[in-house]
């Protein structure tokens, strides 16, 4: 079966079950049954689609999610909205803690009585970190009320199941010392929360801190790139209360366990179908928890981002890409998943290209990379060709490698990734049936 190596636009007027159902030459009444029989059920099984999002973590599962949310269940997604401004505002406040506890580790370095060590800060400096440290308190209740712990270093996490939405529409509006409540309601109301008074207050010194050269300098000493990281809002401080659907995109809430969600498309592509997808945590240590999972499923999004510059946070001896290689060999020789469909996402593609663009060198990641030039095209190329020999190497079962570039914060990029999945599912499933006629590929 030859490599699908293709990459189509978002707004493909591809229609799925037009092409595996083409009547053959010659074709007899009761082949004529049988494949309008097939294309009822290739119709019904369309419509319910049971998807797993599989990739480490970062690399854009919950995004795709969230995409497919706005693109298809618009009420939905905007009802939620006042609750990713609250995650967007806590995403802002982490990156002031780090700030704030880089810049206390030079004053302990500084202070210590053996220290030689000179800082560039000084007591403006100080007052500064002194004037932002009530926001602290505020994440430190915001983490413990939705996931029942004082926050993960500095990312925002939540419990399995969903439940965490829920406590934190209680919160908006409340006083971080209020008692939650468990299954509170979501209110809805646009109130402005004690997060966004506070944040509103504090505005004039976030700006300060972070447009100051010494702050930069010192961060930099320390290696802490802010601008680098998921959920970087430091830049968009002065705006922070009027959010909208981009800047949610980029909201970062890291999944904890297995969340399971099930939706009825409200409009747009196919409204009416029912998706099931299953949306797990990324992190090493919580990949065992996935297996359950791949009974059943029809189709599997993998994710992997080409951040070949990066290590994971988990384990910073290993390389993000060839993590995300070794998964995928793991996850495509898998005989339970032998008859799923698979689609491999190089996702965040606007990230390579910026890093391509500042001229960060693959071969000095990737030595094999060698001599290439050192440019988008080739760097997808080389990778694409080793996801694809892993692919075509232990599949237990031959089958299409689909894959495409993507930016899951771009909220219109996700229609034609559905559209393929639901093509791959009806084939697997005319497949079983054998009839299929003119759509081989
Ligand atoms: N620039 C850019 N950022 C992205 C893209 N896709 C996702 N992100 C951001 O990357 C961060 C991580 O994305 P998530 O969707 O939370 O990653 P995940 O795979 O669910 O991670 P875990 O839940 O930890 O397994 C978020 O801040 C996203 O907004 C992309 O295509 N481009
Ligand atoms: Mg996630």
């Amino acid at each position: 079966m030859p490599d699908r190596r293709v990459q189509r636009t978002s707004n493909s007027s591809f229609d799925p079950l037009s092409i595996p159902l083409q009547p053959p030459a010659n074709e007899s009444e009761d082949e004529k049954a049988a494949r309008l029989e097939a294309a009822r059920e290739a119709t019904r099984v369309s419509r319910s689609i049971d998807i797993l999002l599989l990739g480490q973590s970062e690399s854009g599962k919950s995004s795709v999610l969230r995409n497919f949310r706005l693109a298809f269940t618009p009420k939905y997604f905007e009802s939620e909205r006042l609750l990713w401004t609250t995650v967007i505002q806590l995403n802002l406040i982490s990156s002031i803690k780090k700030i704030l506890t880089v810049l206390q580790e030079e004053w302990d370095e500084t202070d210590s009585a053996e220290s030689k060590h000179e800082t560039p800060l000084t007591s403006e400096h100080r007052r500064l970190a002194l004037s932002l440290s009530p926001l602290l308190a505020f994440e430190t209740s915001i983490s413990q009320l939705m996931d029942g712990t004082t926050g993960h270093g500095y990312t925002v996490t939540v419990r399995p199941g969903g439940g965490w939405k829920d406590k934190l529409a209680t919160f908006a509006g409340r006083p971080p010392s209020a008692t939650p409540d468990p299954i509170g309601e979501y209110t809805g109301t646009n109130d402005p929360s004690q997060v966004t008074q506070i944040l509103a207050a504090c505005k004039t010194e976030i700006v300060t801190l972070w447009d100051d050269v010494v702050v930069r300098a010192v961060l930099e000493a320390h290696g802490v790139y802010l601008q680098d990281e998921s959920g970087f809002f430091l830049d968009d401080t002065a705006r922070i209360a009027g959010l909208d659907y981009g800047d949610i995109m980029r909201a970062r809430i890291r999944t904890l366990g297995v969340e399971e969600h099930r939706f009825v498309t409200e409009s747009g592509f196919r409204a009416g179908t029912e998706f099931y997808i299953t949306d797990v945590c990324g992190s090493s240590s919580q990949r065992s928890t996935w297996v359950p999972y791949f009974d059943d499923v029809q189709a599997i999004l993998f994710l992997a981002p080409l951040a070949f510059w990066q290590s994971l946070d988990e384990d910073s001896k290993v390389n993000r890409v060839q993590d995300s290689l070794e998964l995928w060999r793991e996850i495509v020789s898998s005989p339970l998943l032998a008859k799923t469909a698979f689609i491999l996402l190089f996702n965040k593609k606007d990230v390579l290209q910026a890093h391509i663009d500042a001229g960060v060198m693959v071969r000095k990641y990737v030595p094999s990379f060698g001599d290439r030039p050192n440019d988008v095209v080739s760097v997808t190329k080389y990778f694409r060709d080793k996801f694809s020999a892993y692919h075509r190497k232990f599949s237990p079962e031959p089958r299409p490698f689909i894959f495409y570039e993507t930016e899951a914060i771009d909220t219109k990029s996700t229609a034609t990734i559905l559209g393929e999945v639901q093509e791959q599912i009806i084939r697997n499933h005319l497949k079983d049936l054998d009839v299929i006629y003119n759509g081989a590929r």
